[in-house]
């Protein structure tokens, strides 16, 4: 069983999943805790941080999305393929499409959201999954993407749980969207995946996986504090 501070826990998820999330238990709760999501919930976080970073995201997703494709190549089985090729679909068009429309909302086109300059933290974050997974296998590539799928749905229903912040008329969508049961089952999905991937492997490759689900996870914080403080490139 995995359980975190603002007490999502859930039982469902056990072997090496837990494992690998109670070995990154620190960075998950300081996510949580970080003010970006915090206000987020509180519905005070302003406005040109939350299109920053939906900014970021957009551009994030499309390389992140090449790990699906990566999931799908590297499967073992037609059912696995098929698993990440719907995946790969569903962030472009579900996820994707939550960020273009919340962008038109803004007066930012579909195009100059596309041609949004990656920050530092992106273009990192990104290079780092693609390299694990070019590298690896389909669990070195689960490992990695692990954090982000999980710890959003986390994050959804701990903000869904906040009083009066599904009232926020700008922030509401995105907190039911990774809130909802469908993003859980992802979520839940991958963590069954991950852990069938284990069964068997020898120390050091279960190693390599922490190695790698520590590290995205400590990107997904760097994520949210690049977000709130705008931050891009030095000069
Ligand atoms: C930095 C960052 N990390 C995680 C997610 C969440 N996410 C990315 S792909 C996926 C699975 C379904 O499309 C989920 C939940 C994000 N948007 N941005």
């Amino acid at each position: 069983m995995s359980r975190n501070q603002t007490g999502t826990a859930d039982a469902r998820i056990g072997g090496f999943s837990a494992e690998l999330r109670e070995s990154a238990k620190e960075i998950w709760e300081a996510n949580h805790r970080h003010p970006f999501l915090k206000e987020l919930g509180a519905g005070t976080l302003p406005t040109d941080k939350f299109i920053f970073y939906l900014r970021q995201d957009y551009v994030y997703l499309i390389d992140y999305a090449r790990m699906f494709a990566l999931g799908s190549a590297k499967a073992d089985d037609v059912e696995t393929m098929a698993w990440f090729a719907r995946l790969l679909e569903g962030t472009l068009s579900t996820e994707m499409e939550l960020h273009r429309q919340y962008c038109e909302r803004f007066g930012v086109s579909r195009r100059e959201l596309e041609s949004t300059e990656p920050a530092s933290v992106t273009v990192s974050y990104t290079s780092y999954m693609l390299r694990e997974a070019y590298n690896g296998t389909l669990a070195n590539v689960v490992a990695s993407v692990l954090p982000c799928t999980w710890s959003y749905w986390e994050i959804g229903r701990a903000l869904r749980d906040v009083p009066g912040s599904l009232d926020h008329e700008l922030y509401r969508e995105w907190i039911e969207m990774y809130s909802s049961d469908e993003f859980g089952e992802l979520a839940l999905y991958l963590t069954g995946l991950m852990n069938r991937l284990a069964e068997g492997l020898p120390e050091r490759e279960l190693r390599k996986l922490k190695e790698q689900f520590l590290t995205t996870s400590r990107y997904e914080y760097m994520f949210w504090d690049m977000a709130y403080k705008k931050e891009m490139w030095p000069n």
